[in-house]
């Protein structure tokens, strides 16, 4: 831990996160839902095959399916005896010494082992002209070859993702089991809020945190309750809190957790009866975020600068809805990429900031640009962002070329 004055000591950024996870546990409600409704959410039990795949033995192209041991006998030149298609309702026989047009995707007709594409293939008097030998079972998608009946197709644990979905349509499961999605109540602290185009006065500011946050815990698969601004008092926060802890999971609030006579939140949530567990944290920015919990509702308070707000979601939040999910929670920032800045930095905090990939190394590292000065009461440079980087708490700077640990925004 390090000390700072007139205040508790900085919690290293590896044992916050524990604290974090620490003040949640796996939701055991499951819902059975439509595949359609379940992007996104939780699988609560492995689901496994009850099908192997393909269903039957198929053509891989449009073509003619043959006999491979009749092509030696008829040197070549086969009779076209009919044509299957996909869908085809009756099984077929190929007859000897004969081909068969055939589509992507029918089934191969009982006899025949091999396909030869259109492109290698022409019809001359009602015959199979080929341009070179086909290798037998060329193009053939023999049942059961993708997937094993009883194979597992979405684990526990798993967020359900397109991919899934198509797996799971295309076995035939039209219902999933999932985990109840999280319920976190997103919530602003701040006299100086105002709702989108409210602003007035001199000192007024739109409420940027609570519409963010609140599409960052969407995102992450939760159910969301806008919590609304609340003023900066104890007593109306308080009353407010301790109501929340009845209907949500996790809390979200933003704003009032540092040190200032008006920054009520640590004392609006003990007065509600609130456990603190951890505040105050050696990451820029973020530092002043408090961990709680308050009955069986954790309570996270994120900074009020909306870019320590961000990055207190990615570090801690995320973990926690994961953690509240059933789901491992995934560390931040595991890639690797290369500076393609130079900064000095001063050793203390660990600092977290938005990047833009330029491109590749000579050795296959993504190269990244550093956005913004590190200002943390401004989005503007994340907007522009497609990650995040950080750099470790004791280091002094980094050079151009240094490799940096990298969390991407399509890693989650
Ligand atoms: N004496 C000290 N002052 C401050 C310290 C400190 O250690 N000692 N820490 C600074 C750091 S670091 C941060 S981060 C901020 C966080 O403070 P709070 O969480 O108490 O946040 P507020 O004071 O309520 O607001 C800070 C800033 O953010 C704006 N804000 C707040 N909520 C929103 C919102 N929903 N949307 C947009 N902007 C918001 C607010 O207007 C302030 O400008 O404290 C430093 N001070
Ligand atoms: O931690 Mo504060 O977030 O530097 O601005």
């Amino acid at each position: 831990m390090l000390s700072s004055p007139n205040s508790s000591p900085l919690i290293d950024v590896a044992t916050a996160r524990e604290i974090a996870l620490s003040q949640v546990e796996a939701l055991e409600e499951v819902r059975d839902l439509a595949l359609g409704a379940a992007l996104g959410q939780v699988c609560a039990r492995d689901i496994a095959a009850s099908v192997a795949m393909p269903f039957f033995t198929n053509s891989a192209m449009d073509g003619y399916t043959l006999r491979a041991e009749d092509l030696g006998e008829a040197g070549g030149l086969l009779p076209i005896a009919g044509t299957i298609a996909a869908g085809a309702a009756d099984p077929q026989i190929l007859p000897r010494g004969a081909a068969l047009r055939i589509f992507t995707g029918a089934p191969l007709p009982e006899g025949a082992d091999t396909v030869v594409p259109l492109e290698e293939a022409s019809e001359a008097e009602g015959a199979l002209v080929l341009t070179s030998r086909p290798e037998r079972g060329a193009n053939v998608r023999l049942a059961g070859s993708d997937q094993p009946m009883g194979a597992c197709l979405v684990a526990r644990g798993t967020r359900i993702a397109p991919q899934h979905i198509g797996l799971l349509a295309a076995n035939g499961i039209g219902r999933v089991p999932v985990v109840r999605a999280p319920r976190v109540v997103v919530l602003s602290s701040g006299d100086e809020l105002a709702a989108p185009g409210a602003a007035r006065g001199h000192a007024q500011i739109h409420d940027a945190n609570r519409p963010m946050l609140i599409a960052l815990a969407e995102a992450a698969g939760c159910e969301v309750i806008d919590g609304g601004i609340l003023p900066d008092e104890v007593e109306p926060l308080s009353r407010r809190l301790a109501d929340l802890s009845a209907t949500a999971d996790l809390v979200l609030s933003s704003g009032g957790v540092s040190l200032g006579g008006r920054d009520p939140f640590r004392p609006a949530f003990v007065a509600a009866g609130g456990e603190i567990a951890g505040w105050r944290v050696a990451v820029k920015p973020g530092k002043p975020v408090v961990f709680g919990r308050l009955g069986a509702t954790a309570f996270t308070g994120l900074p009020g600068n909306p870019m320590a707000a961000f990055v207190g979601f990615h570090l801690f939040a995320l973990a926690q809805i994961a953690r509240l999910s059933g789901r491992a929670p995934t560390p931040f920032a595991a890639f690797k990429a290369r500076a393609g800045f130079s900064w000095r930095h001063s050793p203390g905090r660990q600092e977290v900031f938005p990047v833009r990939r330029l491109g590749t190394s000579a050795t296959g590292l993504p190269v990244l640009e550093r956005l913004g000065i590190g200002v943390s009461a401004t989005l503007f440079p994340l907007a522009e962002a497609d990650g995040l980087a950080v750099i470790p708490a004791m280091s002094e700077g980094v050079a151009r070329g240094d490799i940096l640990n990298w969390h991407p925004f399509c890693a989650g």
